[in-house]
């Protein structure tokens, strides 16, 4: 396992929006997290990022009890959050909003810039090198150098999960990725979701309404509700059970399983 939420509870106010919730995740699996609105799922990525913590219960990742660590320093552990990155600097070029996630760089510090000017270009090169590689992996060569906030909504999403692959990401979880992509660019993000997961072996977690995506992407499938996991399975096993039925028949907004 590479997560393990054990028996989590939170409350916001009166409010129990995570009720002793305990779910784990397999390393190298792209685990679909689905549930109406309003069952917690948001919450429970918030937890696990380390942007809220539990009331009780604890939070394991790689056998590791992180509870109480910061964000950051889950971050720099290979527990990313795609929008816990900032979201892209929209005067920076594409090619510059990659380079500057990259991990602490040997020029950030004037002194050891005076000392080692060698290292600092070294380093320099090398990220450019990565940016340049996750470009091509993602097919976005041909916009490096155009501004990031004048690019298309799918292409902004693209660009956040190249920006999980300058981190050395193991664990990346990621909130609504189809959430306004076209539907070209959407099977691309797939493919590169699915070519992560396959070929360098990164395990995600998706929360995401568009039940197809679900489908295609994810097994295992875990139905929340209420602040706690209903069911979890493969997507068929979960989408026909007569309980995820009635939980999201039983929501006011209208999500669609
Ligand atoms: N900061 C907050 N203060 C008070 N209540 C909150 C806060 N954040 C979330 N909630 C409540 O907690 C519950 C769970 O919310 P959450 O956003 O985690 O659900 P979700 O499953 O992600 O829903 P959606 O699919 O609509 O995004 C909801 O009832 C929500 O109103």
């Amino acid at each position: 396992m590479i997560l393990s939420c054990e028996n989590l509870t939170l409350d916001f106010n009166l409010f129990r929006a995570i009720d002793n919730c305990s779910l784990s995740i397999v390393e190298g699996s792209i685990t679909g997290l689905i549930g109406p609105n309003g069952a917690g799922k948001t919450t429970l990525f918030n937890l696990i990022a380390g942007a809220l913590h539990p009331k009780s219960g604890r939070i394991l990742y790689r056998g590791e009890d992180i509870t109480a660590l910061s964000p950051d320093r889950r971050f720099h552990k290979g527990l990313v959050r795609t929008f816990q990155i900032p979201h892209e600097f929209h005067l920076m070029s594409v090619l510059e909003n990659l380079m500057v996630v990259a991990p602490a760089q040997p020029g950030e510090s004037l002194f050891r810039n005076w000392l080692d000017f060698g290292a600092v270009k070294r380093a320099e090169s090398e990220t450019l090198h990565r940016a340049w590689s996750t470009l091509e992996f993602l097919e976005l060569t041909h916009i490096a150098h155009e501004r990031a906030g004048q690019i298309s909504g799918g292409q902004k999403k693209l660009l956040e999960l190249g920006r999980t692959m300058m981190t050395d990401a193991k664990l990346v979880l990621l909130d609504e990725p189809a959430a306004g992509v076209n539907r070209t660019l959407l099977r691309k993000l797939e493919e590169k979701i699915a070519l992560l997961h396959r070929e360098r072996n990164y395990t995600f977690i998706l929360i995401e309404h568009d039940m197809e995506m679900i489908e295609r992407l994810c097994d295992p499938v875990i139905c929340m509700a209420d602040g706690q996991v209903l069911i979890e399975g493969d997507f068929h096993s979960v989408r026909s059970d007569p309980r995820v039925l009635e939980a999201y028949l039983g929501e006011t907004s209208g999500a669609s399983a």
